[in-house]
């Protein structure tokens, strides 16, 4: 008798992609294709249970061992951070952090100390202390574009994916920070207790990640 796992899986954007993936290789996930309020579903055909949660929470739900397995971006694990395995790229939710600025604004040019807006702060500290570059780091909860045209910062550390909203808001991309998409994250002593059964599910992704090719 298998083990039941439990996988915690980003509501939102990756919600649908995540299920697609699942059915694909086989699982049936009628009953998180129509969630209504309910958070946490069961798969029928399969030894595993999908709790929707914010992206944050699933690394806590994780990390904790309350889940055995995640999906999230690699956004929420640069800014987070945490302990676990990071088993797969799943190679949907593709986007990318970037420092963007006001169109025509000189960013590098200027000696003052830069304010920059995010709601990503330590990805932001990060890049720039990589740059060895003093900065102020503003944190903004979203609708980040907003900071340089009130004029509260120089730049943002956003994440962009078409580019609609920088170019809405008569803000330019300068430089790219990081690649982002979502990834199968498992916990460290899940990994060991359910290895057979936590196997299973990273060969049935994979042999599909590989059939998308
Ligand atoms: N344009 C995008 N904006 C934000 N996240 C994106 C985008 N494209 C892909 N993603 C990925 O989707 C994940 C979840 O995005 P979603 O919009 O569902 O939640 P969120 O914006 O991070 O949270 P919330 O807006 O509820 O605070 C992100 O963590 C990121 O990995
Ligand atoms: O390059 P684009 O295709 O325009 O996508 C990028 C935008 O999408 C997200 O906004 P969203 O409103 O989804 O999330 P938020 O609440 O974090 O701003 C992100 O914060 C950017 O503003």
């Amino acid at each position: 008798m298998s083990e039941r796992l439990r996988i915690a899986i980003t509501k939102g954007r990756l919600l649908d992609k995540s299920v697609e993936l699942f059915e694909a290789v086989g699982l049936d996930c009628s009953p998180i294709k129509d969630p209504g309020r309910r958070l946490v579903h069961c798969v029928p055909n399969y030894p595993l249970d999908a709790v929707l949660a914010k992206a944050p929470d699933v690394i806590t739900y994780v990390e904790h061992g309350v889940c055995d397995l995640g999906i999230v971006g690699k956004d929420t694990i640069l800014e987070k951070g945490g302990s676990f395995y990071e088993v797969l790229d799943l190679g949907f939710g593709k986007c990318r952090f970037a420092l963007a600025v006001k169109e025509g604004s000189d960013f590098y040019g200027t000696y003052k100390t830069r304010r920059i807006a995010s709601k990503y702060p330590e990805v932001t500290r990060a890049f720039f202390e990589k740059k060895g570059m003093d900065v102020d780091i503003i944190k903004i909860e979203g609708s980040v574009e907003l900071a340089p045209i009130l004029d509260l910062a120089d730049a943002i550390v956003d994440i962009v994916e078409t580019g609609a909203t920088l170019k809405a808001n008569g803000l330019v991309p300068i430089e790219d920070v990081a690649q982002v998409s979502a990834r199968l994250i498992v916990n460290t002593a899940s990994m060991k207790l359910y290895k057979d059964e936590i196997a299973d599910l990273i060969a049935r992704c994979e042999g599909e990640l590989e059939r998308r090719k």
